[in-house]
């Protein structure tokens, strides 16, 4: 037996057979398990009760699974990652992905994976959402990819492509439950996320180069999850929460400049003094999570049945 199905062997046990066959599985990022609040039937199972499972150690998350239905009428049943892990906390690549190899061992089939971002695009303000198209991941290009290494499952492609690892028919999902919605055009952009490991956030300098290769926003997630949900032929949908926006102006590190206008006793350009923290992006969850929850309710209300 698999790690895997050894794992779901427990979840078998604990889950109430109703809940047993999740068709979505959905990852709730950083301030943002407040998305699942209105499953029904709900079950949570702590990832301590699972084997290959760690433990989130950042706050705004939680480290349990639910279970439940969520949408109108019956609803569709979801399974729930209330709490993720990040190469940042010190867990392993394999370990990151191992929910989602739980999950598609499950027969779940559609994931929708959240998180929140920093914003590179100038046009991106904060709080909208990002229907992400694409991504850029340095360590996936160096050395840091979750597949490498013996192959997982043999069944499994060895060489994945990714220029299709962004379902079309998820994403324009959304922009359909947009409008059902009746949610306003500038909420939602469609964008690339870049992957960076943190846990530091960028530099203006690294912003800048995150930019100009192409990203619109930037965050320390999710990218790993994708690549292994491909791997497992799920479909993967992306929604990046914008929490804040990089600072990435060129020119106002000198400070000779400022240095010279205060002993000529002229003004000086305004300098910039933002810093982004956690807190600020937890607490732009907290402010946009239920038009991210109505949104991803909207979207299972919308889902095909046979996907
Ligand atoms: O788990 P996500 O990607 O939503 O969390 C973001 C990235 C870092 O973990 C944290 C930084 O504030 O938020
Ligand atoms: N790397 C990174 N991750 C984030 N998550 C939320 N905001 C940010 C950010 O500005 N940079």
């Amino acid at each position: 037996m698999s790690d895997t199905e050894a794992t779901v062997q427990v979840l078998r046990e604990l889950v109430p057979e109703e809940l047993q066959a999740p068709r979505v599985a959905i990852i709730c990022g950083s301030g943002l398990s407040g998305l699942v609040a209105s499953l029904r039937h709900s079950v949570l199972v702590s990832y301590d009760k699972l084997p290959g499972f760690v433990q989130s150690t950042v706050p705004g998350h939680k480290s349990s699974l639910a279970f439940g239905f969520m949408g109108s009428g019956a609803g569709v049943p979801v399974v729930a990652m209330l709490g993720r892990f990040h190469p940042y906390e010190g867990h392993k690549l394999s370990s990151v992905v191992y929910p989602v190899r739980v999950m598609a061992n499950m027969g779940v089939k559609n994931i929708i994976i959240t998180n929140a971002a920093g914003a590179l695009n100038p046009n991106l303000s904060v709080g909208t959402i990002v229907v992400v198209h694409d991504h850029i991941a340095l360590p996936n290009l160096t050395g840091m990819n979750p597949l490498l290494g013996p192959q997982t499952n043999p069944s499994l492609p060895r060489f994945l492509p990714l220029s299709d690892a962004y379902s079309r028919m998820l994403r324009k999902l959304v922009f359909r439950a947009a409008r059902d919605l009746s949610i306003e055009r500038d909420a939602l952009a469609e964008g690339t996320y870049a992957w960076v490991s943190g846990p530091t956030y960028e530099t203006p300098a690294e912003g800048r180069f995150l930019r100009a290769a192409g990203a619109d926003v930037v965050g320390m997630s999710t990218v790993p999850e994708v690549v292994a949900a491909r791997e497992e032929n799920m479909n993967v949908l992306v929604l990046s929460l914008v929490t804040n926006a990089v600072v990435i102006p060129l020119g106002y590190e000198s400070v000779r400049d400022e240095f010279e206008a205060e002993i000529a006793g002229t003004s000086t350009k305004a300098v910039v003094d933002e810093v982004v923290s956690h807190e600020e992006v937890l607490a732009i969850g907290k402010i946009k999570g239920d038009l991210m929850k109505s949104l991803v309710e909207k979207i299972l209300d919308l889902l095909p049945t046979d996907v």
